[in-house]
């Protein structure tokens, strides 16, 4: 496997980048980390009461600041970062030059379905509890985010991504 000692799974919300990273990290040994996770650890605040009191604009210092931190600390990891991060403050060029960034691409139909069952109060950056409308607000996201997203060095687009999948693309870098 010719990765560097980070490795990076982005893509939008609900495209399983916690879940696939924890499987990841724990199959080839490297640490799982979680990017929203350490926002909220280092603010000591959920991520919607941050979006609710401080806004997105500082949302997005504070992911920036956290994502830093992991590039400059960890040494072998798995980052699940937040949906938005490779799209703010050239974090994907960041996340480029100190490992490998992986995207995974699932359809706006499943992900619609994944953020209702997980809760949509969790995630401020949606609206609609309705499916059909969320799915659209989805489509307009990715169409935005797509050129972020589409710098990954690996990308993967599957309904059902396994780490399995992750893995056989690493070695083929
Ligand atoms: N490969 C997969 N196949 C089927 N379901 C999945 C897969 N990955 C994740 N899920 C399900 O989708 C939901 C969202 O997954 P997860 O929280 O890992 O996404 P995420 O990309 O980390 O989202 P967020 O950006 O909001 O943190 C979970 O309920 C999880 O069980
Ligand atoms: O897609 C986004 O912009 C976000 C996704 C989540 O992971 C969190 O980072 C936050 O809710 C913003
Ligand atoms: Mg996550």
């Amino acid at each position: 496997m010719s990765v560097k000692k980070g490795i990076f799974l982005i893509g939008l919300a609900g495209s399983g980048k916690t879940t696939l990273g924890k499987s990841l990290a724990k199959s080839i040994g490297y640490k799982f980390i979680d990017l929203d996770q350490v926002i909220v650890e280092r603010e000591g605040l959920s991520i919607p009461d941050i979006f609710k009191n401080q806004g997105q604009g500082q949302f997005r210092l504070y992911e920036k600041e956290a994502l830093h931190e992991v590039i400059a600390v960890e040494d072998t990891f798995v980052l699940a970062t937040g949906g938005g991060t490779p799209c703010f403050h050239f974090n994907m060029d960041a996340m480029n030059e100190s490992g490998t960034t992986i995207y995974l691409d699932v359809n706006p139909g499943d992900l619609a379905l994944r953020i209702i069952e997980g809760g949509v109060e969790k995630r401020p950056m949606f609206t609609s509890y309705d499916h059909q409308d969320l799915i659209q607000e989805i489509r307009e996201m990715k169409n935005i985010r797509e050129a972020y997203y589409s710098q990954a060095q690996i990308k993967i687009r599957d309904n059902r991504i396994t780490a399995e999948t992750i893995i056989s693309k690493l070695n083929d870098l």
